[in-house]
């Protein structure tokens, strides 16, 4: 009989620790004691209230910064800086105002030296994807926030990355339009099964998305709980045990609140 051989998660970070020094010298630990793994193709929601830290995690596995202590390993190998294969999505869409949808979505091929009408191919494969090809050559500002944020997921999946790595995405838009896009993105991370980390705090969305929600908690921020979400795609919040799980989740994070 074949031996099972444990699989390498695709992010691993272990003992992981983030003290900020503020200007007026105060201490702030943002992190403490962190381990949380990811493996290939899963759907990781980080969960938690405001200043638990879940920003903080995410840069540090993007390597747009360090920790103070601990480890942060991509494939086994330690994060020494930003990557392709790492895509980041941030809360406001930051796309560059003076370029069109098109170009924006182009930057990353761009920089690796893809021409002219390659960059176009692929920004409107991509922008096809998100449903936004008719708006290829209109400038951010004559978008919706809706739309932007689908520009930005579009843009990041240009680079082809390994994972995308999901700052609060949707925080910012209306009810709507956000479980519109988070439709979209499970649409599309079914397609293309890339592994995605989800920062967000709602417990509605984390519930809706995820294989697996990791619960984050303030004052150090650390883990509470790693809960593994096994209700069926599309997911109903009419299904049985959804509501017994949401109730969960709540109390979590209300015994974290307690804690501090
Ligand atoms: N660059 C920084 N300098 C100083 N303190 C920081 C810095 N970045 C984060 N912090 C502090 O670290 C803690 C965690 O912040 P972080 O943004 O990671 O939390 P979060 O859970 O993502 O919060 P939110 O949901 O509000 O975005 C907070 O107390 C924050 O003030």
């Amino acid at each position: 009989m074949a031996e099972a051989v444990a699989v390498r998660p695709l992010i691993e970070t272990r003992g992981v620790r983030r003290e900020f020094v503020l200007d007026g010298g105060e201490r702030v630990l943002a992190l403490d004691g962190v381990d949380i793994e990811v493996h290939d193709k899963e759907f990781v929601c980080l969960l938690g209230p405001s200043g638990c830290g879940k920003s903080t995690w995410l840069r540090l596995v993007a390597g747009l910064d360090e920790p103070t202590t601990g480890e942060i390993l991509y494939k086994g190998e330690p994060v020494k800086g930003p990557g392709r294969e790492r895509g980041m999505v941030f809360q406001e869409y930051s796309l560059l105002p003076w370029r069109t949808v098109a170009e924006n979505v182009a930057l990353g091929p761009e920089f690796n030296g893809a021409g002219k009408r390659e960059r176009r191919e692929m920004a409107m494969d991509y922008l096809a994807r998100v449903g936004l090809e008719k708006f290829a050559d209109a400038k951010p500002h004559e978008l919706s926030g809706g739309m932007r944020q689908r520009a930005a997921i579009a843009r990041a999946l240009a680079n082809d990355p390994e994972v995308l790595l999901m700052d609060e995405p949707f925080g910012a838009l209306d009810a709507h339009t956000r479980v519109l896009l988070q439709k979209e993105l499970l649409r599309i991370w079914e397609l293309d099964r890339k592994t995605v980390v989800f920062v967000t705090h709602s417990v509605d969305e984390a519930l809706f998305l995820a294989d697996r929600i990791v619960v984050m908690t303030a004052h150090p921020g650390h883990v509470l709980e790693d809960i593994r979400v096994k209700f069926e795609r599309p997911r109903h919040r009419s299904v049985a045990g959804y509501g017994e799980m949401t109730e969960r989740i709540f109390a979590l994070l209300e015994s974290g609140e307690q804690e501090n």
